[in-house]
């Protein structure tokens, strides 16, 4: 999207007032984003992100909140809730819960250079280390299981093809799960960190957004959902070099085990079905919305079959298919 939710002038005097944020001085919806309605939001002592809650368990929002401030608070480069009068993170506008942010500088890229892919990988290190320190936790929202329950929803939408490649898919998963998984590093993950989620500020980072499908998961999970976008373009051609670019800035700070290495050609595969699953959901169920954008399904099932043929090696070769 998208904004689902419009805000008026109105609604945001309201809401910063109890913020030290200074007076209202422009604002605007933000089309890009799929989930919830965003509006940027200038006062006279700053420039923030306004983010409403549109599709969220609530009880998943302190988590993500006090996630984001940890990660700031370790030197992560990313996306900081800015505290109420009050002390708490969130407010609510128009019903729903919502939270203001600090507007990052810069801008995500659609084509990253190695250089690009190499900031990455540094600052998913970082935050993959800075996560150990961090005492929450909350359940992949976007698990097998849930995978397993949107096939089960889109069972007249799919041709027999499609809806066999899914089943396949989804039992070969849970075979690795006790198998191939069985003892791979977990914390809490990003889980969701898509070339539209980073900005870049002349080549390096300058911080990570939407951590709202952050979870407790594999560490690979998330090297395999960055791999999958960053490495591959729409047609599924791989560009090793970026790969590589991430993984010598990441491996540098956290060496991978031997048991990721193996498990990596099978969760290349999870994170292809993860997305694969959840851009079907969206488009064959779509959201009310002013602005709605939805994410094309297809590259995600081109880039499973591709890998369950042969998935690239964690180190950025070409491996046989596991
Ligand atoms: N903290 C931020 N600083 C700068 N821009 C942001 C920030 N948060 C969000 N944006 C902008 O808003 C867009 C949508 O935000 P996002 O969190 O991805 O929404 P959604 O949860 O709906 O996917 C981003 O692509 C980016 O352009
Ligand atoms: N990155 C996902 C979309 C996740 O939803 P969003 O609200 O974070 O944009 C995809 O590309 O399918």
């Amino acid at each position: 999207m998208s904004v689902y939710t419009r805000v008026t002038e109105d609604d945001l005097r309201h809401l910063l007032a109890d913020y030290s944020v200074g007076e209202l001085e422009d604002f605007r919806g933000i089309s890009a984003g799929i989930t919830n309605t965003n509006y940027f939001v200038d006062t006279t002592t700053g420039r923030w992100v306004l983010t409403l809650f549109e599709q969220m368990d609530n009880g998943s929002l302190p988590f993500f909140m006090q996630l984001m401030d940890h990660l700031a608070g370790h030197g992560v480069p990313g996306a900081h809730p800015l505290a109420r009068n009050d002390g708490g993170f969130l407010s609510e506008v128009r019903d729903r819960p919502a939270a203001l942010v600090y507007r990052l500088a810069g801008a995500s890229v659609t084509e990253p250079q190695s250089r690009h892919c190499g900031s990455l990988g540094g600052v998913v290190a970082e935050m993959h280390r800075a996560v150990r320190s961090f005492g929450e936790s909350q359940r992949n929202p976007r698990d097998l299981e849930w995978i397993a329950g949107a096939r089960d929803r889109l069972s007249d939408r799919l041709d027999a093809d499609t809806a066999t490649l899914l089943d396949d898919e989804i039992a070969y998963q849970r075979e690795c799960i006790d198998t191939v998984y069985a003892g791979l590093p977990e914390a809490v993950i990003h889980a969701d960190m898509f070339r539209d989620n980073v900005l870049f500020d002349d080549e390096r980072v300058s911080g990570v957004i939407d951590f709202y499908y952050a979870c407790h998961d594999y560490l690979l999970f998330d090297l395999a959902v960055i791999c999958n976008d960053w490495a591959f373009n729409d047609a599924g051609a791989y560009m090793p070099e970026r790969w590589q670019a991430f993984m010598n800035a990441y491996d540098r700070r956290r060496a991978l085990t031997d048991a990721e290495h193996a498990a990596w050609p099978a969760m290349l595969r999870a994170a292809a079905l993860r997305f694969w699953a959840s851009r079907l959901i969206d488009y064959h169920f779509p959201m009310d919305g002013d602005v709605t954008h939805i994410h094309d399904p297809s590259p995600f099932e081109r880039l499973l079959r591709a890998h369950r043929d042969a998935a690239p090696a964690l180190d950025g070769g070409i491996a046989a298919r596991s």
